[in-house]
């Protein structure tokens, strides 16, 4: 076996980059689930993780490292190329990255970044005419992020963008009436009694590629679908919908993610439930008192394709095809 078919990768992971005053992400198509028009960039900052595939065997089987790019200089290598790129998203400034890389070293034939965006919301401060957003001081958000992966091979054809996916992780959403739990297998096993109304809480990672995955790394507003209108999305059919599980939410916030998209493929949902546990009922009252779950979690995980919409009645097989 060559140390070509032979698995090979190394890299370096924690990599943070914050660049200021990045390109603003402007002329976003908007949607009616979502307030969000664009970022302005003002901190462009990641968390990335970066791995290389190339001819690195003998540096693992006969300490030869003559090949090896440091995952220091990597770290290094990052950063610079955060200076030269003048593009408005993670997925082109990933794609920029993975070329420089490729064209930088020869040995190497692939290049897999991920990046998790290090979020920054905007503050409210004391101006002129009232409260109005800063302009210089940015507030941490420990609530979800934007991450992206972009994996950029070296062919015979030229660098080719063979992996891309974009999601938003970490979104926590809780509906404190309008869920249900029913209907599901009772026999000796069953204790969890069923539930006509509960505090469904979940925690989702939504993760979508699209149709042609040049769409997403060519900086072009018109085709590109930012994570925070997906979270929109899933918050509003959250909102609206009468759901019977999260089985069942998360198909349906897929179906609306691909009806707004088509230039999408897919979503993919990572789900966890959090159901908060009722301790009080409050007599006569919509109020209850509640606390965390105890663990053991439940989780699921589900593809919505575009196959889905057909079957639904909400997208034409031909459209299908054509998206
Ligand atoms: O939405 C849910 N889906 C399940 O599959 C499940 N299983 C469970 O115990 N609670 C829930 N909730």
């Amino acid at each position: 076996m060559s140390s070509q078919e032979r698995v090979c990768y190394y890299g370096k992971g924690d990599v943070f980059v914050f660049r200021t005053y990045q390109t603003p992400l402007e002329g976003i198509k908007t949607i009616p689930e979502s307030n969000f028009t664009g970022r302005n960039n003002v901190i462009f900052g990641m968390n990335a993780k970066i791995a290389l595939e190339g001819d690195f065997l003998h540096s693992f089987t006969k300490a030869d490292n003559s090949c090896v790019v440091a995952t220091d200089s990597m770290k290094n290598f990052i950063l610079r190329q955060a200076a030269q790129y003048h593009g408005p998203t993670f997925e082109g400034f990933l794609k920029f990255v993975c070329n420089r890389f490729l064209n930088t070293y020869p040995h190497i034939t692939s290049v897999e970044i991920t990046a998790d965006e290090v979020p920054f919301e905007t503050v409210q401060v004391a101006g002129q005419n009232g409260l109005e957003a800063s302009p210089l001081v940015y507030r941490h958000s420990r609530n979800e992020l934007i991450t992206t992966t972009v994996k950029v091979a070296r062919t015979e054809q030229g660098n080719q963008l063979v992996k891309q996916e974009s999601g938003i992780k970490n979104l926590h959403l809780i509906k404190v009436t309008g869920s249900s739990f029913y209907g599901f297998i009772q026999d000796e096993y069953t204790t969890l009694p069923e539930a006509k109304d509960r505090p469904l809480y979940i925690y989702l990672d939504i993760f979508y590629r699209y149709n042609d995955k040049e769409d997403a790394v060519s900086d072009n507003p018109a085709v590109y679908v930012p994570a925070e209108q997906v979270r929109d999305i899933a918050a509003s059919v959250f909102h609206e919908a009468e759901t019977l599980s999260i089985q069942d939410l998360i198909y349906r916030v897929g179906c609306r993610v691909l009806q707004r998209f088509p230039q999408l493929a897919e979503v993919q949902f990572l789900s966890n439930n959090r159901t908060w546990e009722t301790i009080v009922e409050i007599p006569d009252s919509e109020g209850a008192v509640f606390t965390e779950p105890r663990p053991p979690y439940g989780f699921q995980g589900f593809v919505v394709n575009r196959q889905d919409l057909v079957n639904e009645g909400l997208e034409s097989p031909t459209e299908s095809v054509e998206a």
